[in-house]
């Protein structure tokens, strides 16, 4: 274990001290390392550290001292009601059809003059909202909000649904809630069902890792404790899951604040940049880079990894590296987008397709309409651009000649998926786009989420970074 920071040092006297802590780390600040020196420093106390995802706990359980267990909050939840509804986890795939069957809807429901919602959308409807009151901390589904649904989100339809789905949303979680229930049943509708128990974790101290992404129904978890020390660990500025309804928990705890602000990933370029973020997001924290690193802003011919904003890029960039004969992997796989090429294929052919995203429309021309011509549907506009430029069938051919990370010359991500990850050289790709000018022609406004999502892409590079399609940040910082 290297010899603590200063920084570090206040941490440990703190958790010795026995006070709850929240640590705001940046990129590469060394939190981990940081958590397992405190630990170690009380090895009497029995501890529990709660990662962000299973391949995260695998890692800090071969290296965290061996009075802390290393868990991620599912599986805290299957061992203690989650085994129960094993048979339910391994059922197989179920059509909207049939759950629209089992939750007795059995007509249309007319949503205004032009849109008429099927049996199968509205159970789609019903399931999302069901979706959504797991990840949150309401303990009454009858207060869950419906779910709103690409198409089908404006307030005409929403006023519509409101009527409707709220009775079936109660059904379908009482459904939920029996082992031998018939509905399709997730990893978070077991993890919901624990939350709704108030446990009380078997450990004296509790550490929390990537805390700022925490969903409501883990932080009620977290904050129902009452005699256990809790530390919670993570950077406000790389909250990127606002989105899928996870908020920004690092505010919503008691607790002495501490920060971790030397980088250990990369030099001073680097931290240069990130900061040029950080201070637009008026952060607390800055980042002091790494003196053993000597880290530049260049540009890239050959990146170890390109950046990109969207899925659409991803599959662009990739496209264009396999036409120079490079092998390329996509972070994460190519099964996003197929899934979406395969679906786009559906709507080609006027069938209607039950992908999450798409399944309100039934046919192409009116994802394409969607895309271009409505405000929320600008976030498919990439992708539809993408599908018609190269046609999905072409999509499906590159997804499937994607290798594997470890084989790739090149690595292409998008920014989300980025997160957690470093390469030496990382290039950003230009889907980044500036905020569009005021009328007074003057710079527009950064938009929080895009600053935190652009501080995780450009905090990925080790030794050099190419600030690409993100270098327009110079205008709106300094
Ligand atoms: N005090 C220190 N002195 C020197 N190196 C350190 C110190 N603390 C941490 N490091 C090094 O910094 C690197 C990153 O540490 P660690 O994995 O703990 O970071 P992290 O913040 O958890 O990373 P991530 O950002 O990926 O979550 C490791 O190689 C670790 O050994």
């Amino acid at each position: 274990m290297p010899s603590p920071t200063d920084e570090q040092a206040h941490i440990m006297e703190d958790f010795v001290a026995g006070n709850a802590l929240r640590v705001q780390a940046g990129a590469g600040a060394g939190k981990t390392t940081t958590l397992k020196m405190a630990a170690a420093a009380t090895p009497q106390r029995k501890g529990l550290y709660i990662a962000f995802n299973k391949v995260i706990a695998t890692e800090a359980a071969a290296s965290f001292p061996e009075s802390v267990s290393c868990r991620t909050g599912h599986s805290l939840a299957y061992a203690a009601v989650g085994r129960t509804y094993a048979r339910r986890l391994k059922a197989p795939r179920m059509s909207s059809h049939l759950v629209a069957r089992k939750l007795g809807i059995n007509g249309p429901v007319r949503l205004d003059a032009d849109r008429v919602l099927g049996p199968a959308q509205v159970a789609r409807v019903v399931m999302a909202t069901v979706a959504n009151f797991t990840h949150s901390d309401r303990r009454d589904i009858a207060r869950q909000p419906v779910a709103r649904l690409c198409g089908w989100d404006d307030e005409d339809a929403i006023g519509v649904l409101e009527q409707v789905v709220p009775t079936l949303a109660i059904k379908a979680w009482a459904d939920m809630m029996s082992p031998r229930g018939g509905l399709p049943f997730s990893h978070d509708a077991y993890f919901k069902i624990w939350s709704l128990t108030d446990p009380q974790l078997p450990a004296d101290f509790v550490m929390v890792d990537e805390f700022q992404d925490t969903n409501p129904a883990l932080l009620s978890v977290i904050r129902a404790q009452r005699s256990t020390q809790i530390v919670a660990v993570g950077d406000s500025a790389q909250a990127i899951y606002e989105w899928r309804g996870a908020i920004d928990a690092m505010n919503a705890i008691e607790g002495v604040e501490r920060t971790l602000s030397q980088s250990f990933r990369f030099g001073e370029a680097v931290a240069a940049e990130a900061n040029k973020w950080l201070e637009i997001l008026h952060a607390p924290l800055r980042l002091r880079g790494f003196e053993a690193i000597n880290s530049r802003i260049a540009e890239l011919e050959e990146p170890d990894a390109i950046l990109c904003r969207t899925n659409a890029e991803a599959m662009a960039q990739a496209m264009t590296a396999l036409d120079k004969g490079k092998r390329v992997a996509l972070v994460g796989g190519g099964k996003q987008i197929r899934a979406m090429a395969e679906a786009a294929i559906q709507l080609q052919e006027g069938r209607g397709c039950d992908h999450p995203e798409l399944c309100a429309f039934q046919n192409w021309g009116q994802v394409q309409q969607y895309a271009f011509m409505e405000e929320d549907g600008q976030d498919l506009q990439a992708m539809v651009k993408l599908i018609d430029g190269h046609g999905a069938e072409k999509i499906i051919d590159v997804a499937d000649a994607l290798d594997r990370e470890e084989a790739a010359d090149v690595k292409v991500s998008t920014a989300h998926r980025s997160k957690g990850r470093e390469w030496h050289r990382v290039k950003i790709a230009g889907d980044f786009p500036e905020p569009k000018q005021g009328d007074d022609g003057r710079p527009g406004k950064v938009e929080p989420a895009d600053a935190r999502l652009a501080y995780v892409a450009v905090t990925r590079a080790q030794h050099v970074l190419d600030t690409g399609g993100l270098s327009w940040v110079d205008k709106y910082s300094g």
